[in-house]
């Protein structure tokens, strides 16, 4: 740390500014990464991102979090993530295209000159466990907005009747700030098209969402996500500013994704991160940290000083079966 970081560090303690907090923090976590000192990095954003709570995020305080009224949960949940783009493993265009999101935002004022707006309305869609929820938090981090995840399962009251007024209560929360909206599990419609009591009232449901989400004219991004995009109405689409498909790793992308997953513990020198890429055909990135968190599990368990090749290989394959028992469901 240096000591301009230092000075504002106090600075933004005294003054209470959480914004300057929140900058110097990813500063100094961005400086730990080029260092490879990637563990310190890691607990400094743990110890951040688990401070989730909606009370930390200020100027938003002192306002409610909206909830359902017929069973009182809560409909959404505010975070201030720290991901950054090293975080995140896509492909090279993907990762340029979603790039220019904070740029386009930053730059609004550029860009109004010349009756243009950034893009401000995305929908995600690919397999589970793509990085479509990480690629979410690496935009707040990189915007500077903190996250609002609501999860559209929990909207979708089982009073139906209620749905409108919890989806009205989310729009108007976020009226009041400059977010990153995740509606994660916009995919409801497709697990409930199946049932015929529900399927016109959900259709109802989700055409609702998507006049609410053509009339917001505010700052924030919204962001819905789907695994099933196949499921929703041709007219859905239109109302985005830009689709972004997340797809499975390729051979590379899940060599890169060991690498990165296992750069937080030292790992034996005569592994190849090729060969468990090839080993791991069809693994999404969340299966890979899944591997990954048992591979590590079992060397600090067992008091070896790193990570070895036997270990890995042994996540793989019981991966492989947690896979395999998922794809029979
Ligand atoms: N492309 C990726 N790069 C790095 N990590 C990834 C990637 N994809 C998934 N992961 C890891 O896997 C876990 C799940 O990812 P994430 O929640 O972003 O997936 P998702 O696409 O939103 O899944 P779902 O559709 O099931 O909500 C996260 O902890 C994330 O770190």
């Amino acid at each position: 740390m240096n000591s301009d970081d230092i000075e504002r560090l106090f600075q933004a303690f005294v003054t209470k500014n959480e914004e300057l907090f929140h900058q110097v923090a990813q500063s100094i976590i961005e400086h730990e990464e080029q260092l490879n000192h990637h563990l310190v990095a890691t607990k400094l954003r743990t110890i951040i991102n688990n401070q989730s709570v909606h009370q930390s995020v200020l100027p938003y305080r002192t306002l409610p979090i909206p909830r359902d009224n017929e069973k009182g949960f809560q409909l959404l949940e505010v975070k201030r993530p720290f991901s950054d783009w090293s975080d995140l493993i896509v492909s090279t265009e993907l990762e340029e295209r979603l790039r220019e999101i904070p740029l386009e935002i930053k730059n609004r004022d550029l860009l109004s000159n010349y009756g243009l707006k950034p893009r401000s309305k995305l929908l995600f869609y690919g397999p589970p466990g793509t990085g479509k929820t990480l690629c979410a938090k690496v935009l707040c981090s990189a915007i500077g907005y903190p996250l609002i995840v609501v999860k559209f399962e929990s909207v979708v009251s089982s009073f139906l009747g209620e749905t409108a007024a919890n989806i009205r209560k989310i729009f108007d929360y976020i009226d009041k700030g400059k977010w990153v909206v995740l509606f994660d599990e916009f995919d409801i419609i497709g697990k409930k098209r199946d049932d015929p009591s529900e399927h016109g009232e959900i259709k109802r449901v989700v055409n609702n969402f998507m006049l609410m989400l053509e009339d917001y004219q505010g700052d924030s991004v919204l962001i819905a996500a789907t695994n099933h995009p196949q499921l929703l109405d041709k007219g859905v689409w239109r109302r985005f500013d830009d689709i972004i498909q997340f797809e499975l790793p390729d051979k590379q992308l899940r060599a890169r994704l060991y690498e990165k997953k296992l750069s937080v513990i030292p790992v034996d020198p005569v592994v190849e991160y090729d060969i468990f890429a090839d080993n791991s055909k069809g693994f999404s990135g969340a299966d890979i940290e899944q591997v990954t968190i048992r591979a590590m599990k079992k060397a600090l368990l067992s008091k070896k000083k790193r990570v070895s090749k036997e270990d890995i290989e042994e996540a793989i394959l019981r991966q492989k079966e947690i896979v395999s028992v998922q794809e029979k469901v």
